[in-house]
């Protein structure tokens, strides 16, 4: 007798039987035998047995066999993962973690641990355990093929003194609320023709910043650049946000900056061990209590304009809307998808003064560092600007897709000093990343500041060339198709930065304008000192101190023609 012979394949439940037919007459010979008496070499079938056994059993089971694989394939079963927990880590120390591994730049030491560990590494800090990604084949995984899994975001801030709770917008979980406001920033907020209304407010705040430096050269001062972006930044946002109380005289924009900046400055200062580690639920320092108070200065702040804003009304249909009507309105709007608190209203615009401010000033001031120390790019910029604009009217947004050059800057600032260097996720359901299980709940940082840094990548990584984008630029798609994923400055997917369009605009003109009208000095001295700021921002850490040397009075050229 032939024994049964089957084989496992990959998929256990599927065998193959090379000799299927011949196994089964074998089989059914034996209860053959059975039934007529022992005869084991002449099988005796019926003609519906013989038609059963060689052509019906044979469809059926690759009938079967089909069914099978579709289910598997529907089901999505993958190979088997790696546990997460055979993701590299570090060897750590008992209670503070991989804390000693980390220096104020989060960023740089992140890609340091990545250039010894490999690119997706575990870490521990105090309580809080977390995963850094640095691959572009990582990050599209996290921010691509699973993007809605990612879409929440890991809060990596002191949220317990925050007097709004669960208001936020920036840190909101995926959701009714985020999906909602995300949607109204895209389409009202921050785009399309709304962010056209408010170019005259972008136009009158970089004329304000150009005349107050004219006066600073026809004095002989050196100026504080630094500062000054950030007044022009913040009042743009605050005017384009609440027109009615923010007013082209800046007064209730700065009162708005100084408490924004407390909260901020305070957050900034808490150390990891106050907000992951073991001073987490001390505030030993007092900042969490400075912190509560800027905020509730802010709130008293925002409910005396939101008062304004309601005793003032609508004069009309034509009357330009800001950001707080449209919030106010669809906050009456009983038929409204989500009935909007004041408390969220009063976080959203936290929220984009704190997202928007200090970014776009930093990008802008990293820019004017780089053309100040290579006045080679910036006379070739100037020279685009002469040749394309002339010298009879102030640069403006409508040059900007003429201004290749300029773009090239722009582009190469944000890669080499983005200001949003490690993007935040966490998973809402069991998942996979690099080929690891990734269990519900875990954070993730990417780390773009070293994608947008890989020596694979970018030739030269750590030098400003603006040329390297000026080919791309001409081939229109070259980046998307090759480097998207290492080259995302406002992130990627569906939490990625609401204020790209509004930010891009203002520091082509901006920086534009500044090469235009002014010859720029500074000291020797300031250039070696120019760091990235602590924590995970990649702000500037100290004031640009620069002399402009006036080339073209601004007040004598035409805006706009
Ligand atoms: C050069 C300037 C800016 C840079 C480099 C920048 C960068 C970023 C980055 C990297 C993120 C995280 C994206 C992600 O997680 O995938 C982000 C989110 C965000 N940004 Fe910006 N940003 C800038 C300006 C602005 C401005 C002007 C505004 C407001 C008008 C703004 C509002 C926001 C908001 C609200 C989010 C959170 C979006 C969400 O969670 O859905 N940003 N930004």
């Amino acid at each position: 007798m032939q024994a049964h012979i089957c084989e496992p394949v990959k998929q256990p439940w599927l065998y193959s039987c090379r000799k299927t037919s011949a196994t089964v007459f074998n089989r059914l010979d034996i209860d053959h035998q059975v039934d007529h008496g022992g005869d084991y070499n002449v099988p005796k079938l019926a003609p519906m047995a013989t038609f059963f056994f060689f052509f019906l059993f044979p469809l059926l089971l690759i009938l079967a066999s089909f069914l099978f694989s579709a289910l598997n394939k529907r089901s999505g079963t993958r190979p088997l993962q790696k546990p997460s927990s055979q993701i590299a880590s570090p060897p750590s120390l008992p209670i503070l973690g991989h804390f000693h591994l980390l220096s104020s730049a989060l960023p740089k030491s992140f890609q340091a641990l990545a250039h010894q560990y490999g690119p997706l590494i575990r870490l521990k800090i105090g309580s809080s355990e977390f995963l850094v990604a640095s691959s572009a084949a990582l990050a599209r995984e996290i921010l691509r093929t699973h993007d809605a899994i990612f879409a929440n975001k890991f809060v990596f801030s002191p949220t317990r003194y925050n007097i709004y709770k669960e208001a936020e917008f920036v840190n909101a979980p995926y959701g009714t609320y985020w999906k909602f406001m995300k949607r109204l920033c895209m389409t009202k907020l921050f785009a399309g023709p709304q962010l056209d209304r408010f170019s005259h407010i972008r136009e009158e705040e970089i004329m304000k910043l150009l005349r107050s430096l004219w006066e600073c050269f026809e004095d002989g001062l050196t100026c504080d650049l630094s500062t000054k972006l950030t007044a022009m930044t913040n009042n743009m946002i605050c005017r384009m946000a609440m027109s009615k109380k923010c007013s082209s005289d800046d007064k209730q924009s700065a009162v708005i900056r100084e408490t924004v900046k407390e909260i901020v400055v305070c957050g900034s200062k808490l150390s990891f061990a106050e907000v992951h580690g073991p001073l987490k639920h001390v505030d030993l320092f007092g900042r969490g209590k400075k912190i509560k108070m800027a905020m509730l200065r802010y709130d008293s702040m925002m409910n005396q304009i939101i008062k304004d804003y309601e005793h003032h009304g609508r004069t009309g249909e034509d009357e330009e809307q800001d950001v707080m009507d449209i919030l106010l309105d669809t906050y009456r709007d009983p038929t409204a998808e989500i009935r909007l608190t004041m408390d969220q209203i009063k976080h959203f615009f936290l929220d984009i003064l704190i997202a928007g401010v200090d970014t776009t000033s930093a990008s802008i001031q990293w820019a004017m560092i780089e053309l100040l120390n290579r006045p080679e790019a910036l006379t070739k910029l100037r020279d685009e600007i002469d040749s394309v604009v002339g010298t009879s009217r102030l640069v403006k947004e409508s040059d900007i897709p003429n201004l290749p050059y300029l773009r090239g800057i722009v582009r190469e600032t944000l890669r080499l000093h983005t200001s949003g260097p490690l993007i935040r996720r966490k998973s809402s359901q069991n998942s996979q990343i690099g080929g690891y299980d990734v269990k519900a709940g875990t954070n993730i940082l990417i780390n773009a500041y070293a994608l947008m840094h890989d020596p694979d990548v970018w030739e030269e990584p750590n030098e400003f060339r603006p040329e390297r984008f000026l080919k791309e630029d001409r081939a229109g798609t070259e980046l998307k198709k090759g480097k998207d994923m290492n080259y995302f400055p406002f992130g990627s997917g569906r939490r990625a930065c609401i204020g790209e369009a509004h930010a891009e605009n203002v520091m082509h003109t901006a920086i534009g304008a500044l090469v235009q009208c002014f010859d720029w000095r500074m000291d020797v001295g300031e250039k070696s000192n120019i760091k990235m700021v602590t924590g995970y921002s990649g702000a500037v850490a100290n004031a640009l101190m620069c002399s402009p040397v006036g080339r073209l009075n601004p007040m004598a050229l035409c805006v706009g023609n």
